[in-house]
């Protein structure tokens, strides 16, 4: 698998992947202070929930260095505004104030400033690789659901680019093709920020993996057309019930798996669940701004002033999902058992909740 890897920690510095700038760029951005983190996962430079709970966790450990009190409690106290901070740059993926919290909760048994600083950098790297190693467990646990599975459509991109390496869920795809596993993946282009067209099939291309763009309104006539076996997508945040967020047009898919009778996966580590909301409702759905639906880059599609409800993702009652794949095995929303029950049924491997 050539895909570049999105976060980067090397020599103390902190770069990431301008995922902006893909498929037609590789580029690397050194981001240096907690606003240009900030930036990076408002603007989407770095995006996907796993993704940009790593960047902000690497983020916050590399503005603590910028503290010179030798007071633990000040340093706390700063650390503390610095995470507030950052949660704040986008309110939907739990997998953000997940990883800051685990941070914060590290420096609170810190005896000192100096070892609160390494004990930052040490969690965030914690962190990023306890999500590779998720990721390819979901890849596992998703190719044993796929096994006699081979067409499959996805929206979005929740590949390796959105996580520290093989995606979530797109890892079936990366993991079945290490074992010639061959898929034919339709990736829905996921307007207004294309992260199907531009990601998605990118990444796929770069692993070899056959995929076809479909525009977000051919998913319909796609599926019944190409004979689609099933759907797999990502998660920004999973509530105790099931009920999931995810990029604006998942709810659409799930929809149209329950008429059309195939099976509706979420694949998502256990970082994304947040267990602490009973239902869906409780999400906070990112409005973003007018200009992303109104215009595509610099070209303008709707009329100046034009009134637009840009919501940037949408919540699936867990009534429409199969399965929720996880890298603890698979999860079953509509089983007599409570998620939560079902998450804790299998002895975690020291990932934490
Ligand atoms: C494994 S990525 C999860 C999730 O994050 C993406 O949102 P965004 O591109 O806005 O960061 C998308 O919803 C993915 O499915």
């Amino acid at each position: 698998m050539t895909i570049p890897l999105s976060v980067i920690w090397k020599d103390e510095q902190l770069a990431i992947l301008d995922q902006r700038l893909l498929p037609q760029t590789v580029h690397y951005e050194t981001l240096e202070t907690l606003e240009q983190v900030h930036e990076a996962i408002f603007q989407l430079k770095v995006r996907g929930a796993p993704a940009i709970g790593i960047a902000a966790a690497y983020g916050l450990a590399l503005a603590a260095r910028r503290h010179h009190t030798i007071d633990i409690d000040l340093f706390r106290h700063y650390v503390k505004q610095d995470a507030a901070y950052l949660v704040a740059s986008r309110p939907t993926a739990v997998n953000l104030a997940w990883a800051i919290g685990r941070l914060v909760s590290r420096i609170d048994q810190s005896r000192t400033v100096e070892q609160g600083k390494a004990q930052l950098i040490e969690e965030a790297q914690l962190i990023r690789d306890e999500d590779e190693a998720a990721c390819r467990s979901i890849g596992e646990h998703a190719l044993e659901l796929l096994a006699e599975k081979e067409k499959v459509m996805t929206i979005c991109n929740a590949g390796s680019i959105a996580t520290a390496k093989y995606g979530t869920a797109l890892a079936p795809f990366h993991l079945g093709k290490e074992r010639g596993r061959e898929f034919e993946v339709y990736a829905c282009e996921t307007r207004p920020l294309f992260q199907g067209a531009r990601l998605t099939v990118w990444e796929l291309q770069q692993a070899g993996v056959d995929v076809t763009l479909i525009t977000d309104s051919m998913a319909a006539h796609t599926i019944g057309a190409k004979g689609i076996e099933a759907i797999i997508v990502g998660a920004d945040r999973i509530t105790a019930n099931g009920d999931t967020a995810n990029k604006i047009g998942t709810l659409n898919l799930a929809l149209l798996a329950h008429a059309y009778g195939i099976p509706f996966y979420i694949a998502a580590p256990v970082s994304t669940f947040d267990l602490s909301l009973q239902t869906g409702s409780s999400i906070p759905i990112e409005e973003r701004a007018a200009e992303e639906v109104a215009a595509i880059g610099t070209q303008q599609i709707a009329p100046a002033g034009t009134k637009v409800f840009n919501p940037a993702f949408d919540v699936t009652p867990a009534k429409y999902i199969t399965a929720i794949i996880t890298e603890r095995g698979v999860i079953r929303p509509n089983d007599e058992q409570t998620i939560e029950a079902q998450l804790y049924a299998v002895p975690s491997k020291g990932e934490t909740i």
